[in-house]
């Protein structure tokens, strides 16, 4: 059989599947006993999600949804809608939802499927490089409203996922460089071979038929594995160890900035942001040396990802930084480095480091 298998043990154990050309592996990823299927499909990839439908229709009732563009699907109304055209088809627990997008999609399908009757089956077949490397693993699904990013959702582990690497090949460049935010991420939480393999060839690590974006895909999904398998209700990690708050690296100022700017930027380029936003506040608070901090700023913007950021006043930020999932009461909590992979939580910076890590985040701070 082709493909790379990674295994995610726990609880609900379950396959992600890595490889080219393997929308034939999708029945076996849904398992026994279903008859429907929803797939929930992000409109614009009307072509490409002709190869899922000539695999799925010969053996499933298909219930074939298109949702809006990227982070508009993540909204109570989209997930409405779903559940609605759910009913009017008589879905039950033994159907199930086929996911088919970026992020967007698969935290709006794995949603929907994590509150229809409670909970049915989801398989992710995720065709952009940000959900492959992390949306679609790990079971967090979300919509987003008013006050923030994600505020809404809940654990909903999938039963599969389809990485088919050639989803790749029509990815615009800008989406697949967003995509490479968390992966640098990955690299400097837990994984510096891939922080060496971005630095020494941007083009090669961003080459979507290339060797090294694979090794780069397999790299980054590990590091996620490793740490949903410890902490999938990100409940915490022992010995101190922030458990899968790791994997929100740079996002407290990250969805900050989303917000900020209605959910216009892309995830990748704010987490790319944010990540050099609390690598200088972790400087500043005497945990990063100054050679790591810098190194921030250099790898994730050799692939052309942006570092620096100043759109919105303090403020704002701030104001939108409290409502983060990491908060408690009004003590802001950031997961930041003591060195590559060794993270910790950093609970109630001074005010005085926040604004000055906003200085160095929009250029006025060096
Ligand atoms: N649940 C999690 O653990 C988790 C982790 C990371 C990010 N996220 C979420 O993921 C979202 C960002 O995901 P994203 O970066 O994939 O963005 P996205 O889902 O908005 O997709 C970006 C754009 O690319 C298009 N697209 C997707 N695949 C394509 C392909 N193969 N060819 C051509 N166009 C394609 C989409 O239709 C969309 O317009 C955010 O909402 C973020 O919060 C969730
Ligand atoms: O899987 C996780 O856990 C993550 O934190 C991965 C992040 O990259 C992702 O953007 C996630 O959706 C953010 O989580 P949130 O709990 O802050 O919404
Ligand atoms: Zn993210």
């Amino acid at each position: 059989m082709s493909g790379t298998v990674l295994h995610v043990g726990g609880a609900s154990p379950y396959d992600v599947v890595i490889g080219r050309g393997l929308a034939d592996r999708l029945p076996s990823l849904l398992g026994d006993g279903v008859q429907r299927v929803a797939l929930l499909h992000a409109a614009e990839l009307g072509e490409l999600v002709q190869s899922v439908l000539e695999v799925l229709r010969p053996s499933y009732d298909v219930l074939a949804l298109g949702l809006p563009s990227g982070e508009q699907a993540k909204s109570a109304d989209v997930a409405f809608q779903c559940w609605e055209a759910l009913g009017e088809a008589g879905f039950t627990r033994s159907d199930a939802v086929v996911t088919f997008g970026g992020g967007a999609t698969t935290d709006l399908g794995g949603f929907v499927a994590a509150t229809w009757l409670r909970g049915v089956k989801v398989v992710h077949v995720p065709t952009t490089l940000l959900a492959m490397v992390d949306a679609a693993v790990g079971g967090k699904t979300g919509i987003n409203t008013g006050a923030g990013k994600n505020l809404v959702g809940s654990f909903h582990e999938p039963a599969g996922v389809l990485v088919d690497l050639d989803t790749l090949l029509t990815l615009p460049r800008d989406e697949l460089v967003a995509g490479m935010g968390e992966v640098v991420k990955c690299g400097f939480i837990a994984d510096p071979v891939i922080l060496d393999l971005v630095e020494k060839d941007p083009e090669a690590a961003t080459d979507p038929a290339g060797p090294v974006l694979p090794e780069l895909v397999e790299r980054s999904i590990k590091v996620k594995i490793d740490v949903v398998v410890a902490d999938l209700k990100e409940t915490g990690g022992s010995d101190g160890h922030p458990g899968r708050e790791t994997l929100n690296y740079g996002h407290t100022m990250a969805h900050a900035i989303e917000r900020a700017e209605g959910y216009t930027m892309r995830h990748g380029e704010a987490v790319a942001i944010g990540c050099c936003y609390v690598a200088e506040l972790a400087r500043l608070e005497g945990h990063l040396d100054d050679a790591t901090a810098a190194r921030h700023a250099r790898a994730f913007g050799a692939v052309g990802l942006p570092t620096t950021y100043d759109g919105t006043g303090f403020d704002e930020l701030l104001a939108a930084m409290r409502v983060d999932k990491k908060a408690r009461g009004n003590t802001l909590r950031f997961v930041v480095l003591d060195d590559i992979g060794k993270p910790v939580v950093l609970a109630g910076p001074s005010e005085e480091n926040l604004r000055a890590a906003y200085d160095v985040m929009t250029g006025a701070g060096r």
